[in-house]
């Protein structure tokens, strides 16, 4: 479901493992990197695909959770911080990897835990923007972008008969 505000941007498995690699392609010219932290858990996807590229063997996870309702942000909740070792001095040479930015509320938080670290998103709206070094593919602030995980196959009634746009 995508509320009437917001165009709907779905990416296929095929297309978000091409969009992971095009991210390491530029990450490898951004690097070295020494760890990779994911932000849990919609990081996760895309921090395996990346590790696996740039062979990346020290994988840290910072847990955050904030939209506990469809589409709607509540107040964020650091579940889990990072390990003091990659936190020492301020992330240098530590790669964070998350899957989106939208408001950049995420990330702002990640950054006070890790302020020199390299931050990474496959996808980015606007507003987030300026907390990623490194994306793939700019969605407008309006998108709701649905991740081949959330989603199944179903069918599609022909576009004759008013199927959704
Ligand atoms: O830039 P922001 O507006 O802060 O939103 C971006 C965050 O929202 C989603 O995570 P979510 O909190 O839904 O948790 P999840 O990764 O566990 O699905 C997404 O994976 C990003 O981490
Ligand atoms: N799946 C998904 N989660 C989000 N969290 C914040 N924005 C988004 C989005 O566009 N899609
Ligand atoms: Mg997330």
């Amino acid at each position: 479901m995508t509320l009437p505000s917001q165009k709907a941007f779905p990416v296929s498995w095929d297309q978000f493992h091409r969009d992971a690699r095009a991210l390491a392609w530029r990450l490898h010219e951004a690097g070295p990197f020494e760890a990779l932290v994911c932000v849990t858990r919609g990081g996760l996807v895309p921090a395996a695909i990346i590790a696996r590229e740039l062979e990346i063997r020290l994988i840290e996870s910072v847990c955050i959770a904030s939209y506990h309702d469809y589409a709607k942000q509540g107040e964020l909740q650091l579940i889990k911080d990072i390990a003091p070792s990659l936190r020492a001095n301020g992330g240098k040479g530590v790669l964070v990897v998350d899957d989106l930015v939208d408001t950049g509320k995420t990330l702002a938080l990640v950054h006070t835990l890790l302020p020199d670290a390299h931050y990474a998103a496959i996808y980015a709206k606007p507003q987030g923007r300026p907390l990623v070094h490194t994306f793939i593919t700019e969605v407008s602030q309006d998108t709701w972008i649905y991740f081949p995980w959330d989603m199944g196959l179903t069918f599609q009634p022909p576009i004759r008969n008013g199927a959704p746009g």
